[in-house]
């Protein structure tokens, strides 16, 4: 089946980033077709799952600048499509107080006024009387962090796009990608053609990238999201106002380790490591390490006292991660109006709204409105092979 309607932009992948970019284009009134390989919603790439934490402590400006107007795009699309999509429960960030990580957190937010309170020991036991802060580790409080609800996120930016017109076709697998002045998108059903093509295909960006010429260094790994059970409900409840929280990187024991109140599973507390297994992601079921999950109970025994240290829940999700695990937002080399984001490496989904304002930015040819030479594919060349 061909189809002879020829679009302003089609954007691949309908995750976090794909969704937000379609919704940013039909905004600007252009005509858009996002395309997903499964049936909606799913569970087999990166953006599901109920929650997500978004916080502007990070080791880099850059992020906590892009962090100011992306909180701002959420609370208007909170507003637009009369949704709560955000709860404030405020970010912990602990990890060796001289560390050179944790005074990258703490340095880069206080040189951009974020809202926090650095905890003492004494005023932590006060304040997180249910968590052991490590010997020698410094602790501060991310105020206005909290908790993103992913799922309903996802759909609500979908929803959106679909009220300003925009098309969407699941279950259509893109298997070819012929660039030009106008390209041509060949999927399981059908052929399409755009003036401009986002991919945003998220564990899947490697093999589609390839197929346009492109070889970049994106590592796919497995997550085992795993949810803790509480000796006594409500302990570490959402409603009690229990924080996210998240150990700055340090000794592996006690590094790379975040957490989320108790909200989706009542009684149940979501606290995963950062680091997973690679896997090819059509094969993510096949990747059984549980390495994380060990490393997870000797931290969770140690630190959490009131979570029984083995998990009551595991589920699965995946990672598209960079050699330096900043993001990848780019123009292809050759073909101006073939643009991509990808790379997320496990901290995008807070980014969205402004992932989607800056690849159409880019799809219009218009001047992106950061500085992306931190997320720009030439920072890999030394190690990229381009077939160009
Ligand atoms: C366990 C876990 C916890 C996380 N926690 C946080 C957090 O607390 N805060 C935060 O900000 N971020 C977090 N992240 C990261 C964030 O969720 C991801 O960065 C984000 O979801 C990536 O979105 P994406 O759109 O790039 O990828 P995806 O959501 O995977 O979307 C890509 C889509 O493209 C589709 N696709 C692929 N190939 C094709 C094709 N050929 N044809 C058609 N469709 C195709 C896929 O099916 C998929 O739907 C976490 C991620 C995980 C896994
Ligand atoms: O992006 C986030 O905030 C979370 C927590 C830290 C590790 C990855 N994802």
């Amino acid at each position: 089946m061909s189809s002879e309607v020829e679009y302003d932009c089609i954007v691949i992948g309908a995750g976090v980033q794909g969704s937000f970019t379609a919704y940013q284009l039909a905004k600007r009134n252009k005509k858009t077709l996002l395309l997903e390989q499964f049936v909606l919603p799913h569970t087999r790439g990166s953006s599901h799952g109920q929650t997500r934490i978004i916080r502007k402590a990070y080791e880099q400006d850059f992020y906590t600048h892009m962090m100011d107007e992306s909180y701002q795009l959420w609370s208007q699309l909170e507003k637009e499509a009369g949704v709560k999509l955000y709860r404030q429960t405020g970010l912990l960030v602990m990890g060796p107080e001289n560390s050179e990580s944790y005074l990258l957190y703490k340095n880069t937010m206080e040189r951009n006024n974020v809202p926090m309170v650095i905890l003492s020991p004494d005023k932590f036991s006060q304040h997180i009387p249910n968590v052991v802060l490590a010997e020698g580790d410094g602790a501060l409080v991310d105020i206005n962090a909290g908790v993103l609800y992913a799922d309903r996120a996802l759909k609500t930016a979908q929803g959106q796009f679909q009220k300003l017109g925009g098309v969407i076709r699941d279950k259509e697998k893109v298997t070819d990608i012929t660039p030009g002045p106008v390209v041509t998108v060949t999927t399981s059903a059908g052929v399409y053609r755009a003036k401009s093509l986002v991919i945003t295909t998220g564990p899947w960006a490697k093999k589609v990238l390839a197929n346009i010429g492109l070889q970049l260094p994106l590592e796919v790994v497995k997550i085992n999201v795993c949810y803790w059970k509480e000796k006594v409900p409500g302990t570490y409840d959402v409603n009690k106002r229990f924080p996210c929280f998240l150990l700055t990187e340090g000794v592996e024991s006690n590094s790379h380790i975040y957490g989320l109140p108790s909200n989706e599973y009542p009684g149940l507390v979501k606290i995963c490591y950062h680091i997973g297994g690679p896997t090819d992601p059509d094969q993510r079921d096949k990747q059984t390490s549980r390495f994380d999950i060990d490393i997870l109970k000797r931290y969770i025994a140690r630190c959490f006292p009131g979570l029984i240290p083995d998990p009551a829940v595991v589920e699965s999700c995946m990672y598209t991660m960079t050699p330096d695990s900043h993001f990848v937002l780019d123009c292809h080399p050759a073909h101006s109006n073939i643009v991509f984001g990808a790379g997320f490496s496990g901290h995008g989904f807070k980014f969205g709204p402004i992932i989607g304002k800056l690849l159409c930015e880019l799809s219009l040819g218009e001047v992106p409105s950061y500085d992306l030479s931190p997320f720009r594919i030439r920072r890999f060349q030394e190690n990229t092979k381009s077939a160009l």
